[in-house]
């Protein structure tokens, strides 16, 4: 998977030290080197373990600080045993090579270890006490905390503390908790980065779907509905989530009134009070990450170990429903119901295993058998659910020989992979910029740059960008800036792309203007390719333009516009709708997240000085004290959009979940004459207006109906003409070396 190469370890500046010859290791489990730091770790140590880690293939431990150094020697901080001597290389404690660390036995092991193990693993790691109730069988003669497992205390290592929550049996269905889950910053082995559960309150037996995006919310409630009704002819009656807003979408709450299904939800701010569902969630991710570890299983299967999370724990005793499993309360209100895979025996997830190679179009040569990783089980169709990486194709078959003791993944396959890339939101975003040194581009970097969390790639050909609107940036640790031309394809691993790459004043648009369709239809192709490869989620800065010279006044998004084709603004404007047609197409054959935004009129600081276009016109010409040229007849509007307004309406509809097209554009609006005249008394009193020929195809009006973005995105823009302008006249005067006389 392209995505999976991407981890924030490529980004460590210095260079790997050279490594001492005592720091050889197998494997994972036989670890038995320990870098330790100092009571306080310092940043460069911490930047070079990792590094370390990362050249050794081996997880980060999270366990690091348990063990501390008394005076040369290495002290473990649970057992309070000294271990060891430790010697110092390069910075770092190196523990002695063998070294009485209390490491379990492991699953490289297993072929010694007894059953008790074997179901541990097969189980997802529930804890032994748990499995004694289970296999009581198993343990005469041994007592459940007698066991222990390195794999649990990794995954683990939340170190959770479930509150049992109240428990008051009813019937199935009658209440349904839910919670979403996301966004992952690895995508699952089909684009998801999202998941959604439904736990039914009686049972506590749990639904888990897989979703690429957030808006799915209500189809995938619709779906497990019907579900409920077909199955097990019964009706949701109550249904109890958090205050995310995609549970308050108005699709769904259309769907609850109908049904007749009471939605609460948890008050804002108090997410505990969602606890069913946030503890299931929990327990859920905990054996997910031991189900991956155990086997080396790289994280784009994170989706399938999460579906066999569900599986299992849904067959798992549960404290507080005194040690029954959910399944088995579930079938005592559903005798008649046989879940098909219920007579599937339980396998190791993530060992290899042979199937029947079923390809239509396999020759007498090819292997009669396939090499494949067992990745679940199916609950609706009898078989074992397998994954071949190489095809990356997925097969359910019972026709299956398992090895479980195999690992079908080594060591190798997770490489540079740490847990702390597992966790939603708070992950770092990766965002490409195309066209970021550019007026608006530029800005809407500075923004991005504001929060920490983020890293920004630009993208530029510098046609009309420069390099200069960027320098504050340049040699940024979080900042990239590549020239690079997007009819070209590129190749970059990022999570959202905010495409504005084009020229956009009609004079640079009109220069070249095979190469401006160019950009549009081919640039869009390839950045719409690229967000499809690595599933990121992409945003279009489309135009005013598109509503061509507009018979409908304001232009609300549901206004096909008014355009010729085979004017000399065609190749903007139409290449414009034919960048939204693309994106549209892409959404609805690739699932690809996309975001349009319709661009009005926008002015700012950092606009060419000879850009061409009206304001950045009048303000250089007030400037020089050269005539405002006013083309005719002067009567034609615009509404113009200070920038900063501009780049938070850009960002908001890329962070919101609604698809657009949304315009963006500050409603107020201005004859040309108008704009002269406010320049005049602003800037240059002196100067006169002279009025001059047109070109062809100018819209005569323009200005944008904002109640979309208002109502979708809470956003207007704040900032009034008058008090944009002399913002920009300020970054004039600079460039222009023209001063202000007193
Ligand atoms: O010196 C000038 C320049 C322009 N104008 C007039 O001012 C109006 C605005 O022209 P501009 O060139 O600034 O911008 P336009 O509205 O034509 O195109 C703009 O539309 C929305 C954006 O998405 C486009 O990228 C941008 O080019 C036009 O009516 C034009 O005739 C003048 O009166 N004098
Ligand atoms: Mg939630």
């Amino acid at each position: 998977m392209a995505a999976n190469s991407s981890n924030g370890e490529q980004q460590t500046p210095s260079k790997p030290p050279p490594l001492p010859s005592p720091l050889r290791f197998s494997k994972f489990f036989q670890l038995r080197l320990r870098f330790l730091f100092q009571p306080r770790p310092c940043p460069k140590l911490l930047l070079l373990l990792r590094r370390l880690l990362q050249i050794q293939k081996i997880f980060l431990v999270p366990m690091l600080h348990q063990i501390r150094l008394v005076k040369g020697l290495v002290k473990a901080l649970i057992s309070k045993k000294m271990i060891g001597k430790a010697s110092l290389h390069n910075g770092l404690y190196i523990l002695p090579t063998s070294p009485k660390i209390e490491i379990s036995k492991s699953f490289t092991a297993l072929g010694k270890v007894d059953t008790v193990m074997l179901w541990h693993f097969r189980l997802g790691h529930p804890s032994f006490q748990y499995l004694a109730k289970l296999f009581p069988a198993l343990f005469i003669n041994k007592r459940p905390n007698s066991f222990s497992c390195k794999v649990c205390s990794l995954a683990k290592h939340t170190k959770s503390s479930y509150f049992p929550s109240t428990y008051k049996p009813s019937y199935p269905f009658a209440l349904i908790h839910s919670d979403i889950w996301g966004p992952s910053r690895v995508k699952n082995a089909d684009n998801c980065k999202w998941f959604i559960t439904f736990i039914d309150d009686h049972s506590r037996i749990t639904w888990t779907y897989l979703l690429k995006d957030k808006s799915e919310t209500a189809s995938v409630f619709v779906q497990f509905y019907n579900m409920v009704l077909t199955q097990f002819g019964s009706k949701i009656q109550l249904f109890k989530s958090d205050n995310g807003s995609e549970f308050f979408a108005r699709s769904l709450g259309d769907f609850f009134k109908e049904k007749g299904i009471v939605q609460i939800s948890s008050c804002v701010g108090t997410p505990q009070q969602n606890g069913v569902a946030e503890r299931k969630n929990r327990h859920l991710l905990e054996v997910t990450r031991s189900l991956l570890f155990t086997t080396n299983v790289p994280k784009y299967l994170w989706g399938e170990a999460l579906l066999t999370a569900t599986y299992l724990i849904n067959r798992m005793p549960s404290k507080v429903l005194k040690f029954q499993t959910p399944q088995s309360i579930f079938l005592q209100h559903f005798p008649h119901f046989k879940p098909i895979s219920s007579i599937l025996p339980l396998k190791i997830f993530g060992c290899t295993v042979f199937i029947q190679n079923i390809a239509p179009n396999k020759s007498k040569l090819d292997p009669k058998s396939l090499k494949c990783v067992l990745v679940g089980y199916f609950s609706l169709k009898k078989g074992y659910k397998c994954y071949h990486p190489p095809s990356k194709r997925f097969f359910t078959t019972m026709d299956i020989t398992f090895y479980e003791q195999d690992s079908y993944f080594t060591q190798a396959e997770i490489q540079g992979e740490t847990w702390s890339d597992f966790q939603p939101q708070q992950s770092n975003m990766r965002i490409l910029v195309t066209g970021g040194a550019g007026f608006i581009g530029s800005h809407l970097v500075d923004k991005l740059m504001e929060n920490e969390k983020n890293e920004v790639i630009v993208v530029d050909n510098y046609f009309t960008g420069s390099k200069d609107n960027l320098r504050k940036w340049i040699g940024h640790p979080r900042f990239e800036l590549i020239r690079h031309d997007v009819t070209e394809p590129l190749l970059v691993e990022v999570d959202q792309i905010y495409h504005l790459a084009c020229p956009a004043s009609p004079i640079f648009y009109k220069h070249n203007p095979v190469k401006t369709i160019k950009t549009n239809v081919i640039g869009t192709l390839n950045m719409l390719g690229l967000a499809k490869r690595v599933g990121a989620r992409i945003l279009l800065t489309s135009t005013s333009e598109v509503y061509g010279d507009p018979l409908i006044h304001p232009q609300p998004e549901t206004y096909w516009g008014n355009v010729n084709p085979i004017g000399v603004r065609s190749c903007y404007d139409e290449g414009k709708r034919v960048a939204e047609t693309l994106m549209f197409d892409y959404h609805r054959q690739h699932g690809i997240e996309i975001r349009i935004a319709r661009i009005f009129n926008t002015y700012g600081p950092r606009m060419n000085i000879d850009d061409g276009r009206v304001v950045s016109n009048f303000i250089a010409q007030a400037l020089r004290g050269e005539p405002l040229t006013v083309q005719k007849p002067g009567t034609q509007t615009r509404s113009f959009c200070f920038v900063s307004d501009m780049v938070d309406g850009l960002i908001r509809l890329m962070e919101g979940e609604n698809t657009g097209p949304i315009n963006i554009g500050n409603p107020g609006e201005f004859t040309m004459l108008e704009l002269a005249e406010i320049v005049k008394e602003l800037i240059n009193p002196k100067v006169e207006i002279k009025m001059v020929e047109n070109t062809p195809d100018d819209p005569r009006q323009r200005k944008p109906d904002i109640t979309k973005a208002k109502e979708l995105l809470g956003w207007e823009p704040k900032m009034k003409l008058r008090d944009g302008l002399p913002l920009m006249e300020e970054d004039f005067r600079l460039r222009l070396g023209v001063s202000k006389e007193k």
